[in-house]
């Protein structure tokens, strides 16, 4: 049996048909797979604050978030988008668990390290493997919101790739992002190409000529980060395109993987 981390991306969640969730109910079932969902929610995030007329501003990809942020953050990612993924699973004929990182220090989380004040943006310290383990045993697929938490109980606004990349270096698992795009595109002499995969290396080359921008910028990092820390391969397929997690999981070439140049090698 091998985890496989899907991580739903929020530009796509409240579009993915009813047959994707089918497919992880099946892959659930098949005995081959063991999956467990991470999701995302940004935009549903960021039409709450609207609504709440807070403002919201990211760097790099990462939202910045004040306490008063965070606390819609975790109003949207643990309660409303966690129970709508669970109520999915369960119409595709699933049983799910949802719990948010927060809960049992699923994710235990410090202040992230990168520069420009981002407040409460959380990285992951460590994953509480034998709480995903549990439910497993239930017989429920894993629904997890990147919430993280650190000793004192405080939460931490963690961006879904980067806790589904540590939840997946943590299982040894491997790693689907399912975006709205069907992987990463250049700009050459003949216009966008997909490319079939991307190297650290290319990624770096990339983000520095503008080309990888936004929410494309965490992914690309955490599927990096995630290479380095033992998950043994990276992907990001389109959830709107029929049967692409499927078509991952029989070995076919679909989307864009990502993978560690020739010089770099995996961490022990
Ligand atoms: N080079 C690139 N190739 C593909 N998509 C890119 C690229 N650079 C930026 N993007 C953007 O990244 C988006 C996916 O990131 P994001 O919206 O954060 O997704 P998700 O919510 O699925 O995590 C795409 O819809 C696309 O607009
Ligand atoms: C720190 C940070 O940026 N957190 C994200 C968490 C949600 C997320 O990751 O959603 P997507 O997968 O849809 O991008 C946010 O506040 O939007």
């Amino acid at each position: 049996m091998k985890y496989l981390i899907i991580k739903c991306g929020g530009s796509v969640f409240e579009r993915l048909p009813e047959s994707f969730y089918k497919s992880i109910v099946e892959l659930n079932a098949g005995g081959k797979w063991q999956p467990v969902l991470v999701h995302g929610g940004g935009p549903l995030i960021s039409s709450m604050l609207k609504k709440l007329e807070i403002p919201t501003e990211f760097v790099n990809g990462l939202r910045v978030t004040s306490s008063q942020v965070m606390e819609v953050v975790e109003m949207v990612l643990s309660g409303s988008v966690n129970k709508q993924a669970v109520g999915r699973l369960m119409k595709a004929g699933g049983s799910a668990y949802g719990v948010s990182g927060a809960d049992g220090r699923l994710l235990l989380a410090k202040a992230s390290q990168e520069a420009g004040g981002l407040g409460l943006v959380g990285e992951v310290v460590e994953v509480n493997t034998k709480l995903i383990e549990a439910i497993v045993k239930t017989g429920n697929i894993p629904v997890i919101s990147p919430v993280g938490v650190d000793e004192n109980g405080q939460r931490y606004n963690v961006n879904g790739d980067t806790a589904a990349s540590a939840i997946a270096g943590a299982l040894k698992g491997r790693l689907c992002f399912i975006s709205d795009i069907s992987g990463i595109y250049t700009e050459g002499n003949t216009g966008k190409r997909k490319l079939s995969s991307l190297t650290k290396e290319d990624a770096e080359t990339l983000i520095e000529q503008k080309i990888i921008t936004g929410g494309m910028i965490p992914k690309v990092k955490a599927a990096i980060d995630g290479l380095m820390h033992k998950v043994p391969e990276t992907v990001i397929l389109n959830g709107l395109e029929e049967n692409s997690l499927l078509d991952f999981c029989e070995g076919k070439e679909i989307g864009t993987k990502i993978i560690l140049g020739g010089e770099v090698k995996q961490h022990a």
